[in-house]
């Protein structure tokens, strides 16, 4: 029997650094930003139809959709952000679950999927209980602001274009602060995954 946890956050609370302490656990970590990544290649059906609802002023000289254009439109844009999650979330969903399922014929104990809208996009059928990390505003802001170059104002966008952690801590089966320290937030995920896998055997 596997675990299936879905971890989750706001844009830059700390997920990818949370997923990489999973993995140096030689747990199975399956990421929604790269599968989204995928799904939109040239080729695959998204491509397309990311194309026919945005025009090709969103390709790349190479013919790559360029990100940094349409993540320009879909943060500040409410009904396109929409759009892309229609195209693109099908196809991250179906992703996501043939990887599930290859870990779980492999008898892999636990195995988490990382999705950053999880809540959002009402993906949590997916999983058998959800992990939050938890930053406050101002942290996230300035870890955002800091990572990506980003203006104050790019950042809030984006950090708006998603619910507020505020809301995600009440759904959540288990939070982990991450305004701390790199160890204390370790320290926080081995206390969550004792509790969830001692629970399973
Ligand atoms: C908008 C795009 C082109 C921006 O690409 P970029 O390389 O700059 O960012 P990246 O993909 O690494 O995402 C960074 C973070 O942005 C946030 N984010 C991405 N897409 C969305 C969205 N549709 N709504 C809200 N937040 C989002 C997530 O927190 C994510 O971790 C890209 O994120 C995309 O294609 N998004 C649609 C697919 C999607 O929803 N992915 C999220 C996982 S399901
Ligand atoms: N406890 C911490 N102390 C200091 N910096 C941190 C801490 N946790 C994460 N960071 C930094 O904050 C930034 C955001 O973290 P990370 O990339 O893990 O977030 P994320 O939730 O995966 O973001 P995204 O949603 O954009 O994929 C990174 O630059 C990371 O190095």
């Amino acid at each position: 029997m596997s675990l299936v946890i879905g971890l989750t956050g706001g844009i830059a609370s700390g997920k990818s650094t949370v997923s990489n302490m999973l993995k140096e656990m030689s747990i199975t970590v399956i990421d929604a930003d790269v599968e989204a990544r995928l799904a939109v290649m040239e080729g695959e059906p998204a491509y397309k139809q990311i194309i026919a609802e945005f025009g090709d002023g969103i390709l790349l000289e190479n013919g790559e959709i360029d990100r940094q254009k349409l993540g320009a439109i879909i943060f500040h844009q409410a009904d396109k952000r929409q759009r892309l999650n229609e195209i693109t979330h099908p196809e991250v969903r179906r992703r996501m679950l043939e990887q599930v399922e290859t870990a779980k014929r492999n008898n892999e104990e636990v195995v988490v999927l990382d999705i950053p809208l999880l809540f959002e996009s009402k993906l949590t059928t997916m999983v058998e209980k959800t992990l939050l990390v938890y930053v406050d505003s101002d942290i996230q802001l300035q870890r955002l602001v800091e990572r990506n170059n980003l203006t104050i104002t790019d950042a809030q966008a984006r950090i708006s274009s998603q619910m507020p952690l505020s809301e995600k801590i009440k759904l959540a089966d288990a939070v982990i602060n991450n305004n701390g320290t790199l160890a204390e937030t370790k320290q926080q995920l081995l206390t969550v995954l004792d509790k969830w896998c001692l629970k399973q055997k």
